[in-house]
């Protein structure tokens, strides 16, 4: 197998089995062959335990000394995948590179439906590299998709054993809103919704493009360019490059306003408001595969976006902001009123930060689909690191409804 290994030019992973390991020639002929030539490994706990001769995992402190072992066995990158680790409401994953541990967060999701877990992320991760994801990208796409996909299958019965496979194909599940086009939009996509503002990217001496790649990297599941401050060529320059970000995450890129931009770049989609092009022209302009979202405050601007043909909708300002001026503060009760009347997808935005995101979430409205935010993600300096925490208080939330 090595020997195959090192004639083709392959990305190769590791996906470790805790059987497997059992066996003293199997784990030496994975410690002292395989994985010098891997690309990443990817151990659980019990499994990290077993190719360091037993020590014992307990916190996050021994997943990193363990991660950092394991790297001296010659891979590239080491995950160290908590998911198993006891008593503990969230799944919390150790990256390492060599240099820098990453603590990926996620919730751990309480069902028997965990058959293949492993194995899908460890293929997940080689689909976004075969895509050209950078290692990290890669990891926090394909932990967000079994994420994804064990919440949308923790509650089907199928067979008696004590494990039970978990849906793949759980995006085409999902209802289609907009009956009448052809786009497959998922409104699941609105769940950490990334909205960019160049004032705060300049502030911090970020390009949007990294700006784009560290909210991805966080774990933003949708991203809007809302440059307001920049000039036409520069901004279709941007909007090119991180449409090849996006797209290389399957992360949908939508434009804020700009029409001829997103034509220009085929972006994924627009985002308007009361005072822009309405969304009937929009739809004309962009075709029926492109999304669609309008700004809405009221029941009958909600009433009127979808008779346009919009995908979803933006209310807020739930709570005040200084990113947007002079914009109404809705809360809660006008939020509640917009998604009670509306046939369309809701994303909640205005002044949502890590302190208050879980709040808004847990009102439980119908059609309340996710959060959108500017400053609490780009008016940071670490865009990555305020992006997989909101992520990771969304899901919070998302796993105890
Ligand atoms: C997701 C989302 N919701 C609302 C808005 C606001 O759009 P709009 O009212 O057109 O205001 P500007 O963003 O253009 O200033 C949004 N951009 N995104
Ligand atoms: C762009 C935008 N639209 C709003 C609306 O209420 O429609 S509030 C808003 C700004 C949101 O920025 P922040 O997350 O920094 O508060
Ligand atoms: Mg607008």
């Amino acid at each position: 197998m090595c020997e195959s290994l090192q004639k083709f030019p392959v990305k190769v992973m590791v996906s470790t089995s805790g059987d497997s390991l059992s066996d003293p020639s199997t784990l030496t002929y994975y410690r002292d062959e395989l994985f010098a030539m891997a690309d990443i490994v990817t151990p659980n706990v019990k499994e990290a335990s077993k190719l360091l001769g037993g020590v014992s995992l307990h916190t996050i402190a021994d997943m990193r000394d363990a991660a950092e072992s394991i790297y001296k066995f010659g891979p590239r990158y080491v995950l160290v995948k908590g998911g198993d680790m006891p008593d503990s409401s969230e799944a919390i994953d150790v990256f390492y590179d060599g240099k820098e541990f990453v603590e990926l967060r996620g919730h751990r999701i309480k069902t028997r439906n965990t058959h293949g877990t492993g194995c899908t992320l460890a293929s997940s991760i080689a689909a976004e590299l075969a895509k050209g994801s950078s290692m990290l990208n890669a990891v926090q796409v394909a932990k967000n998709f079994v994420e994804s996909a064990l919440h949308h299958s923790k509650d089907l019965v199928i067979g008696n054993g004590p494990q039970g496979p978990f849906d793949h194909l759980f995006r085409l599940r999902c209802p289609p809103y907009n009956i009448g086009s052809q786009q497959r939009f998922n409104p699941d996509s609105l769940f950490l919704y990334a909205v960019t503002d160049s004032r705060m990217n300049k502030r911090w001496g970020h390009s949007i493009e990294d700006a784009v790649k560290a909210a991805i990297e966080g774990g933003a599941t949708i991203v809007q360019l809302r440059e307001k401050d920049i000039e036409s060529r520069a901004f279709l320059e941007a909007a090119k490059a991180c449409m090849d970000i996006c797209k290389s995450s399957g992360v949908p890129l939508l434009i804020n306003d700009r029409v001829d931009i997103a034509l220009a770049c085929n972006a994924d989609g627009v985002h308007v408001g009361q005072s822009d092009i309405s969304a009937r022209e929009v739809r004309k302009l962009l075709g029926p595969g492109k999304i669609i979202g309008v700004s809405c405050k009221t029941p009958a601007q909600a009433e009127q976006a979808w008779r346009d043909g919009a995908d979803y909708l933006g209310c807020g300002g739930v709570f005040p902001t200084t990113t947007k001026a002079n914009n109404p503060t809705l809360g809660f009760e006008g939020l509640k009123a917009v998604c009670l009347a509306s046939k369309l997808p809701v994303v909640a935005i205005g002044g949502i930060n890590a302190t208050n995101a879980g709040s808004v979430m847990e009102l439980g409205l119908p059609n309340l689909k996710g959060v959108a935010v500017v400053s609490a993600l780009f008016d940071r300096e670490c865009v990555s690191t305020e992006t997989r925490n909101l992520r990771s208080i969304l899901t919070s939330v998302r796993c105890l409804a």
